[in-house]
């Protein structure tokens, strides 16, 4: 039997009747990013992960996830859309899952963590905060008592089981609940209770979009980052400058095709993530990269990029040279390094100057290229 994993399932059925006009809640934009996309990435660790949607969002799911999740029709209820994931799961090779709200997309790595330690001595868990308010009763707008706030807590998610026990006891459950550790505690389930986050919001009401996106704008990491790089001529007919073959009376010597605008970028990339530079990741000692399309550089800076969960805000190639003349080909630097780069040519700049013939520029013995991007994880 293959060694069993956990799951994580984020429901996402609701409508948000509460959070006012506008899309349900979790399509709603979150400093840039649609909610429940960031609620998805921040288990972005797990490899089974189920996304309960609302019948009508389907399309929309498919669209945004692309495949990377599995995604499950809800039900009427929340507790109806869990177990409809929860049923999706094959207990064979799942022993363990998370159940997380897809209204909580501030949820941490930190939170998480503490949720699965707790489950390798509980069959549950869950995270929660103690009630610091004094808590009243009220009515016609009058405190009428007061109710003691010891031991009582603000119950978070993700909520953690094993799977088969709160598979059973979601089937043994008659009527509705609040989340699934009422679902747990029904079926006699010991449930640990491990700290939560106060930033670990669930988004209900109108006021809590401006809060959330206050700390995600707060946990926004920005890099910048700059490349330079500089190609020798040598006897040819044509120069490669940012991915566009311009043709001249002279080529560019290197070991690769000598793009030396596309080096630039590509190391500005590798400086914003403090990952030195092209020579690092592809050495010009072995043969393999002798000759190599400079593309294969910019393709692979832009997923580690990706890969450490960054986004390209922004890049900008100057290229240093009094021929050939780059205007008329910067349109098409541009498309061709958006292209490479998976991002809008809005983004890019391609942009030339002449060194007013001093310098090795100036003699055109060579030409120069610098370049700056910003890179934002949000
Ligand atoms: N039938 C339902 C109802 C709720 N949820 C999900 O359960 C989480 C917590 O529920 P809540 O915050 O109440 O979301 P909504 O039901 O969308 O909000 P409202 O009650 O304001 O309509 C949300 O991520 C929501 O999408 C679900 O998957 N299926
Ligand atoms: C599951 C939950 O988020 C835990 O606090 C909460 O119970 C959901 O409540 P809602 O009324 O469905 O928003």
């Amino acid at each position: 039997m293959p060694s069993k994993e956990t799951a994580v399932v984020i429901v996402a059925a609701g409508r948000g009747s509460r959070a006012g006009d506008g899309l349900p809640k979790q399509w709603r934009d979150l400093a840039g990013r649609p909610i429940l996309a960031r609620t998805v990435a921040a288990f972005a660790g797990f490899r089974r992960i189920v996304v309960v949607l609302h019948p009508d969002d389907m399309a929309d799911g498919l669209r945004l996830f692309q495949g990377s999740v599995t995604l499950v029709a809800g039900g009427p209820t929340r507790c109806a859309s869990v177990r409809n994931a929860l049923e999706a799961l094959d207990p064979e090779t799942i022993s363990r899952v998370l159940i997380h709200d897809g209204a909580r997309p501030l949820i941490s790595a930190a939170v998480i963590g503490r949720v699965l330690e707790a489950l390798d001595t509980h069959p549950a868990a869950a995270p929660a905060l103690p009630i610091a308010d004094a808590l009243w009763s009220g009515t016609d707008g009058r405190v009428t008592g007061l109710t003691p706030r010891d031991g009582l807590y603000r119950a978070q998610t993700p909520q953690g089981f094993h799977l088969t026990p709160i598979l059973t006891a979601h089937h043994a459950f008659a009527g509705d609940a609040k989340d699934d550790v009422e679902i747990a505690l029904a079926a006699g389930l010991d449930v640990a209770i491990v700290e939560g986050e106060e930033e670990n919001i669930k988004i209900t009401w109108p006021d809590d979009f401006a809060r959330a996106e206050r700390i995600a704008k707060g946990r926004m990491d920005i890099r910048t980052g700059n490349g330079f790089d500089v190609h020798a001529f040598t006897a040819g007919d044509h120069v490669m400058l940012c991915g566009v073959k311009v043709p001249h009376e002279k080529a560019l010597l290197g070991h690769s095709d000598a793009d030396v605008g596309m080096h630039a970028l590509t190391d500005a990339i590798y400086g914003a993530l403090a990952e030195g530079d092209i020579g690092r990741h592809f050495p010009p000692s072995e043969p393999e990269w002798k000759g190599a399309e400079s593309h294969i550089f910019l393709t692979h800076a832009i997923g580690l990029a990706r890969q450490k969960g960054f986004d390209l805000s922004n890049a900008d190639v100057t290229l240093i040279c009094e021929r050939p003349k780059i205007g008329p080909h910067a349109f098409d630097m541009v498309m061709e390094l958006a292209r490479i780069m998976g991002v809008d040519a809005t983004r890019v700049s391609v942009k030339a100057t002449t060194s007013e013939r001093l310098g090795f520029t100036g003699r055109e013995e060579g030409i120069a290229a610098m370049a700056t991007v910003t890179l934002v994880k949000a």
